[in-house]
């Protein structure tokens, strides 16, 4: 099982992703997006960063690349897929999964702490936690505000596919704990199939006692829940 974690100009999570992936022991490399997938490819994560300077809109170019057409297929085919940041910005934008991250409510960059509940447990990304877990997860990002169609985002709900919603410490979906005023608090969301998911904060950034939480450790082990499946 090898993850290909996809490289663009203006990454920056992706040594973050590596690192993080191998302690827990998931075989992970780094690949310059021209280079296109390796063929061994089991599993891809699209990182976290600056792609493009975030130019037109975060993710907007990055997902143009060719390299995305391949990660669309490879979707299709069930390859798990976990977009982180950055990368949840760029699944969006190759419609990965539907709706958009627009700029924060409150117009700056944020760069604090987050909570989350997860919302749905019987996903590869969450089968380590119990629906309604809390979970203690950094963010990054100028442009994490979920925005989706009242009957897209109804749909999207029903059908089980919001993976985490920003909460508070106790696990209230409130206002107050929406960080960046994402709708319904979405902070991440599964595509069509749930081996494709996108989040807007870092579990690479979670995953060892030195960095103050182990909570995100559970979504990157999604990758071996899909290839033991
Ligand atoms: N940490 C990140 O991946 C940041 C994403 C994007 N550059 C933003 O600011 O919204």
């Amino acid at each position: 099982m090898t993850v290909t974690v996809v490289q663009f100009g203006g990454s920056n999570c992706d040594r973050d992703a590596v690192g993080a992936l191998s302690h827990l022991g998931i075989d992970a490399e780094r690949v310059w997006h021209e280079d296109g997938l390796p063929e061994d490819t089991t599993g891809i994560v699209l990182p976290g960063g600056f792609s493009y300077g975030d130019y037109l809109r975060a993710g907007a170019m990055a997902a143009r690349s060719p390299v995305m057409a391949e990660v669309r297929a490879a979707a299709e085919d069930g390859v798990p897929v976990l977009g982180v940041c950055n990368g949840a910005q760029i699944g969006c934008e190759t419609g990965l999964t539907d709706g958009a991250f627009t700029t924060n409510a409150s117009a700056r960059f944020q760069c604090e702490n987050a909570y989350l509940r997860v919302e749905n447990a019987d996903t590869p990304w969450t089968r380590a936690y119990d629906e309604g877990d809390v979970l203690s997860v950094p963010i990054a990002h100028g442009e994490g505000r979920f925005e989706i169609g009242e009957e897209r985002y109804e749909r999207l709900d029903s059908e089980g596919r919001v993976l985490f919603r920003y909460c508070d410490a106790d696990g209230n979906v409130t206002d107050d704990a929406n960080p960046n005023g994402s709708r319904g608090n979405v902070a991440g969301v599964l595509g069509e199939r749930d081996t494709v998911a996108v989040l807007m904060p870092h579990p690479e950034r979670a995953t060892l006692p030195d960095l103050g939480s182990t909570d995100g450790q559970g979504v990157l082990r999604g990758f071996e829940a899909v290839s033991n499946a």
